[in-house]
């Protein structure tokens, strides 16, 4: 048992669709949210950035004393889960893995939208292959969709527009499942599935990473059972364009903090295989 928050980091309100899942199947859990909307888009960086930006989260997260973290950004888990894990003393689930594994229950010809770092990272299609190497997968970068999200443009023509020139390259190769390769993504379901034929499956791996962390978290003995409190709303950019961004999904204008996150020191060793990268 642990009153302990969960933390969850996200570039913006990606992780918003993790944290929906979070309380329709947590709802006992006190949460600890974090958008580096100041240093967003992620997608478009090197890892060695990333690194650096999520090393930096997880300091702060630890100080704030979270119990354990979900990764709720598919670039952070695909360039740096492996890499930070082990440097922290609370577990860390990313969403890249779960999000795999149901695809291959769903289906054979699986599309993955992604950001271009996490489509060039192939991490989707390495851990698709792991678990079964018959499945065809193809991977599709989308660079203008998290700026539109995150500029609340979502229901506009040129949204819909990408969205059917990101979407034609999969359909051609009849997919029969679509991977949310972004956590942003699920934000632009309605625009998405509106250009889908019905035959083919979405998977959200956000719904999958919760479940491993309640899976987890019964492990461990770190379940609440007492009132949760309310989440706390932090970014490292302007809270007040996040609470107005984020009514429409969260159905309340939440209290939004900024923080500055602490800097990380890099030992030479770790500064040397970065810039090797
Ligand atoms: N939502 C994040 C980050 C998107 C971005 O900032 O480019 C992801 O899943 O990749």
């Amino acid at each position: 048992m642990s009153s302990q928050r969960i933390g969850i980091f996200d570039s913006g309100v990606g992780g918003l669709t993790v944290l929906r899942e979070l309380y329709r199947q947590l709802p006992s859990e006190s949460i600890l949210y974090f958008g580096d909307t100041a240093r967003l888009p992620y997608g478009n960086r090197r890892m060695s950035e990333i690194l650096t930006f999520v090393r930096e989260i997880l300091t702060w997260m630890q100080q704030q004393s979270v119990k354990m973290v979900i990764m709720a950004c598919n670039t952070s888990s695909a360039l740096a889960l492996e890499t930070v894990r082990s440097e922290f003393n609370f577990p860390i689930l990313g969403v890249i893995l779960p999000g795999a594994r149901a695809a291959v229950q769903q289906g054979r010809r699986i599309g993955v939208i992604a950001t271009p770092a996490t489509a060039a990272s192939n991490a989707y299609r390495r851990a698709i292959h792991e678990i079964d190497s018959t499945v065809q997968v193809w991977q599709v970068g989308c660079p203008a969709f998290v700026p539109l999200i995150e500029q609340n443009r979502i229901h506009t023509p040129d949204t819909y527009q990408v969205a059917r020139e990101y979407l034609a390259q999969l359909l051609e190769q009849q997919i029969d499942t679509l991977v949310y390769g972004c956590t942003h993504y699920p934000h632009l379901a309605p625009v998405l599935k509106s250009i889908l034929p019905r035959t083919v499956r979405t998977v959200d791996p956000a719904v999958y990473v919760v479940r491993a962390m309640a899976q987890e978290l019964d492990l461990l003995g770190l379940k609440n059972t007492s009132p949760p409190q309310p989440t706390r709303f932090c970014v490292s950019g302007d809270p007040h364009h996040f609470a107005q961004l984020s009514v429409q999904w969260l159905g309340c204008t939440p209290i939004v903090e900024q923080v500055w996150l602490p800097a990380v020191s890099l030992g030479p060793a770790k500064i040397e295989s970065l810039e090797r990268e």
